[in-house]
Order: C-alpha cells, then sequence, then structure tokens
C-alpha cells in the first residue's frame, strides 16, 4: 500500500460530453443549449481535409460569440500525425477568447505527445499574455495509447480527462469490427449452446480508469455510434460507469439524456449510501470497524465506496 493518497479528480460534471462537427456551424446554439456537461468542437475526424481552415475559423468565431452558460468548452484538436494539429494550436490559442476551457488531443500515443502540445501552448500563452490556463483531454485510441496510458496520465498538470476511443481503438487494435463501441456479435461464448456476449472494450476502459485514479483524472467512455440503439447506448453506459468512468461521450443529441441519466445516481443510490455512513457511524460509537447493513456487511472501505456517490451527488446538486 502506497503512503500517497489517491488524487481526487478535478471537482466537475463530465455525464455527457457532446460532439459536433466544427464544419456544421448551425449546430453550435443547440449544442450550447443542451443538457450536456461538455461540449467538444471537432477539428479532427469529423471535418474534412479540405473544411479544416473554415472549421477552425467557425469554432474561433463561436467561442467568443455563442453563449456556453456553465459547460465545460473544448476543442478537438487534430492528431500529431497530421499537419494540421500545430495551426489548430496557434490559432485557438492567439485568436481564441479566454472562454475556452480545453482542448482534446486526439489519439495519444505517448506521454511525449501531450509534452509536445504542452509546450506549445505554454509558450503561446506565455508569449501572448493569456492568464488562463488552458487544459487538456485526450483520447486513448491506439495500440501504443492503450500501451502506455499510465505514462500518458501523468505527462502534464494541464491534464482533465482520457476518454477511450471506441472507433480509431478498433482499427488500431485491428478488431473485425465496423461498430464503434458496444456489443460485438462475433465477441461471444458458448456455453451448453447458449450464447453469452462479453464485453470487448473492458480491459481498455480498466486500463484507462486504473491510470486515470492514479493521477487523479476523470475517465470517460468515448463514444457509441448506432445512436438508434438507446437500449445498447445505455448498456455500454452502464458498464462503464460500474467500472469506474464518470461519463460518455454523445455524438447525437437524443444520447445526452441517456448518458445524463446513467451518470447521475439515482435517488435510491444516494439514500443507501447515506444509510451506509449512519450504520458506520453508529458502528464507530459502538467501537466496531464492521457492521451490518441491509444482511450484508459494511465496513470502513464501504465509507468509501458511499463517498463516491455522495461526491457525485454533491457536484449535481452544486
Ligand atoms: C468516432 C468519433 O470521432 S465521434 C466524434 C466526432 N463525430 C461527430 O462529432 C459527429 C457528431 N454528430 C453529427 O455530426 C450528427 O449528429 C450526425 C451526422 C451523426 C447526424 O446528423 P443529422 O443527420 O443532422 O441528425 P438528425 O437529422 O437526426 O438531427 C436531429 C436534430 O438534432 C440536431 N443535431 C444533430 N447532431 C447534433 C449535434 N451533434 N449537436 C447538436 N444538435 C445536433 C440536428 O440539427 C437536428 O436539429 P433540428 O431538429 O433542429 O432540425
Ligand atoms: O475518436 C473517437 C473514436 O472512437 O475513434
Ligand atoms: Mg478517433
Amino acid at each position: 500500500m502506497s503512503f500517497r493518497l489517491q488524487p481526487l479528480p478535478p471537482a466537475r460534471l463530465n455525464r455527457c460530453q457532446l460532439f459536433g462537427p466544427g464544419s456544421r456551424p448551425a449546430l453550435f446554439e443547440k449544442m450550447a443549449r443542451s443538457a450536456a456537461d461538455v461540449i467538444n468542437l471537432d477539428l479532427e475526424d469529423s471535418v474534412s481535409p479540405g473544411d479544416k481552415d473554415q472549421a477552425r475559423r467557425n469554432i474561433i468565431q463561436a467561442i467568443g460569440d455563442v453563449d456556453w452558460g456553465t459547460k465545460t468548452l473544448s476543442v478537438r484538436i487534430n492528431g500529431l500525425d497530421t499537419p494540421f494539429w500545430y495551426r489548430d494550436v496557434v490559432d485557438l490559442l492567439e485568436q481564441a477568447g479566454d472562454r475556452l476551457d480545453q482542448i482534446m488531443i486526439p489519439k495519444a500515443g505517448c506521454a511525449a505527445d501531450i509534452y509536445a502540445v504542452d509546450a506549445l501552448v505554454t509558450a503561446i500563452e506565455r508569449a501572448k499574455g493569456r492568464t488562463k490556463a488552458l487544459n487538456f483531454e485526450v483520447i486513448i485510441e491506439s495500440a501504443a495509447g492503450i500501451c502506455h496510458v499510465e505514462e500518458i496520465a501523468a505527462a502534464s498538470p494541464r491534464l482533465q480527462a482520457i476518454s477511450l476511443g471506441a472507433a480509431d481503438f478498433a482499427a488500431s487494435m485491428g478488431m473485425a469490427t465496423t461498430g464503434i463501441g458496444g456489443t460485438q456479435e462475433h465477441y461471444y461464448m458458448i456455453r451448453e449452446g447458449q450464447k453469452y456476449w462479453p464485453d470487448p472494450w473492458h480491459w481498455a476502459q480498466t486500463a484507462i480508469v486504473a491510470a486515470c485514479r492514479a493521477h487523479g483524472l476523470l475517465p470517460v467512455d468515448g463514444p457509441f455510434g448506432d445512436f438508434s440503439d438507446a437500449e445498447g447506448f445505455v448498456a455500454q453506459a452502464r458498464r462503464s460507469a460500474t467500472l469506474g468512468m464518470v461519463g460518455k461521450w454523445a455524438i447525437h443529441p437524443s444520447q445526452i439524456a441517456l448518458a445524463n441519466e446513467v451518470f447521475s445516481p439515482s435517488e435510491a443510490a444516494v439514500t443507501e449510501a447515506r444509510e451506509i455512513l449512519a450504520a458506520m457511524e453508529q458502528a464507530r460509537f459502538e467501537g466496531a470497524g464492521a457492521t451490518v447493513y441491509k444482511g450484508r456487511l459494511v465496513d470502513i472501505a464501504s465509507i468509501k465506496q458511499a463517498e463516491v456517490t455522495l461526491r457525485q451527488s454533491d457536484l449535481i446538486g452544486a
């Protein structure tokens, strides 16, 4: 057991991150009025190469012009393997106002990727006298990224969140699927003639959650491509929440309420958490470290488990 305490992640809501292409400025006001906690204006894979310059201009203008309320406002820049990313960073930092909260770095492969963007951002902030430090979020969506997820999580104090990008991850891993997230038809076990579908994203998610929790970051589940399949989205989101993720992307407005619901503790969960704390307080009063709640063991670890639920509930209430 390390003597170091596990750092808490940033105290902000990240239940739903709504994405929209920077080349569709007509969506920006709708995104701002949505119930998503985080907005991701995209310069990367939803924008065709010929539209990159115009999308950048659209986003820079909208960062200043649109009322984004209290949302976390993020721009996904292009990957470091493209000729676009440096211009994304330079133009955003030199031309967009202070309303921009963070940039998302896609396809992070190693800590040096984050270092490179940090160096450029820091130089521009100093040159331009920007007083609000820009935060980072990254996407793990490659074989290299998942191999180096822990060093990536430790790469910069600007880093707040890591998402799993199921589409690029599947491609990089050579997975035999064109689906973006969720159950995969051919990934099944069989027992006594019955099929059972395990979760092919599970290990990558747990690696991301562990790296995030060790370094005080927010672990986030990425896109679920089939926006007509609400049930599938909810099932994927519930698995992610159970593993410790705090939220999920929405690539269509129909997914926002679903994500918000899954990543907000229910009234029953909050009541149970409070009752566990009360039971443990009574146990402490009686000189015990463990007691029985609803026929099951609760002990000092249960206090920490209950606090996870209550911290999230407090953020929503705040
Ligand atoms: C693998 C990855 O990298 S995922 C991240 C990058 N991808 C993206 O950013 C894609 C984001 N999503 C989209 O571009 C679009 O939602 C699409 C292309 C999937 C579908 O677009 P449409 O065909 O316009 O969707 P649809 O007709 O169902 O839209 C319904 C309504 O929601 C609006 N809408 C659609 N997408 C969005 C969005 N992302 N944000 C806000 N509003 C939206 C539409 O304007 C429409 O509004 P209206 O009722 O006022 O007319
Ligand atoms: O960028 C997201 C992905 O799934 O790829
Ligand atoms: Mg991707």
